[in-house]
């Protein structure tokens, strides 16, 4: 390549300069979120370095314990939430912490840290060593109780409307981070020979229809009647049945195409599979904030009161028209509770 090639190569936007030029729109912006934000980047940075050698270290394969849900936990789920943890607690901005693999509130020692977050440190484990698209889910919140003290239950269980910022890392093809903070939603691909994320999706936003849905039709005799009947929909219209298995590939290639995602309450998961916390609402606030739309087959994903930890609910999550469609049929048919699945 020579000098005049090499120059004429664009430089684009890295992420630290888009955090700060956003940072300049809020005149009362202190910089830890931004500080924050960063920190979620170089963790992402250093568990997208371990998933892409996992195959040739020994940090594959299952790590031989489970985690509060009863799942699993795989090597690299501990991996990934051991780096988020100590990115979080060294960058000084966060009270305290939620995550999938671990049960209780994780106090990060930062008692003048102003912000919470919620964290799923490596989502699709059931795709870990099988070199399929993983990811890692995060939500923000502005902590409620004093400065100075440990983050609280209540810092901890608020609606998904307090989020300040929510994004996600998808380990894929090539590594991306999406993330909003209320004003659109913008997304960074990572460009490992720099360490560094830039600019490449701006102001993504989501088509209010798509052709696409993504479900386990494995458990299609168990889901509610609503949702039977609009897969039969999807198929009757020759829509295309993608499903990955990783909640952050599947709605990634959604908000990107066009598209919905869906996990019913079933038999094997009453109360639905998904978690609130760390897994609808940080992804609710990106669709919306997309011109998309997520709900629990009744209420809007963002308005559900938590009321523990590691909750979890139903998930109609992407383009508007097919969110609503499949609420209509659900209402249509009577939204079953989980004793009529019983
Ligand atoms: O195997 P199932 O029942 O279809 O569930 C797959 C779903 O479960 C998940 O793997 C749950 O997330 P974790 O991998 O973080 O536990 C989602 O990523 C995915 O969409
Ligand atoms: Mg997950
Ligand atoms: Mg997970």
């Amino acid at each position: 390549m020579t000098i005049k090639e090499d120059l004429a190569l664009p430089v684009g936007t890295t992420l630290d300069r888009f955090i700060m030029r956003k940072q300049e729109d809020f005149p009362f912006a202190t910089g830890e979120l931004s500080q924050l934000l960063r920190d979620i980047a170089l963790a992402a940075k250093i568990v997208n370095r371990a998933i892409n050698h996992a195959g040739l270290t020994d940090i594959g394969g299952a790590y031989g314990k489970q985690n509060v849900q009863g799942e699993d936990q795989q090597k690299l789920d501990v991996v990934a939430n051991i780096r988020f943890i100590r990115a979080l607690r060294n960058g000084g901005e966060v009270a305290a912490i939620i995550s999938e693999e671990e049960e209780g509130i994780i106090q990060t020692g930062n008692m003048k840290g102003k912000y919470i977050v919620a964290i799923d440190p490596l989502d699709g484990s059931s795709n870990i060593d099988v070199n399929v698209s993983i990811g890692t889910i995060f939500s923000i919140y502005r902590r409620t109780s004093e400065l100075g003290t440990e983050g609280n239950l209540e810092d901890c269980l608020q609606k998904g409307t307090e989020q300040v910022a929510a994004g996600y890392i998808i380990y894929g093809s090539s590594t991306m981070l999406v993330y909003t903070t209320g004003n659109g939603v913008n997304g960074f691909t990572y460009e490992s020979s720099l360490g560094e994320f830039f600019l490449s999706h701006p102001n993504i936003t989501i088509p209010k229809k798509g052709e696409i849905y993504s479900v386990n039709e494995g458990s299609f005799n168990h889901f509610p009647e609503g949702v039977q009947q609009y897969i039969e929909l999807c198929r009757v219209r020759n829509y295309s049945a993608r499903y990955i298995g990783s909640l952050v590939a599947d709605f990634h290639r959604n908000l990107m195409k066009g598209g919905i995602y869906l996990y019913p309450i079933t038999q094997k998961s009453p109360l639905g599979k998904l978690r609130l916390l760390y897994e609808c609402n940080a992804l609710a606030f990106i669709v919306e904030q997309a011109g998309g739309k997520a709900s629990d087959g009744q209420r809007r994903i963002l308005e559900i009161e938590p009321y523990e930890l590691h909750q979890r609910c139903q998930l109609y999550i992407g383009s508007t028209d097919m969110v609503e469609e499949v609420e209509t049929l659900l209402v249509a048919r009577g939204v079953p509770s989980r004793h009529s699945l019983a």
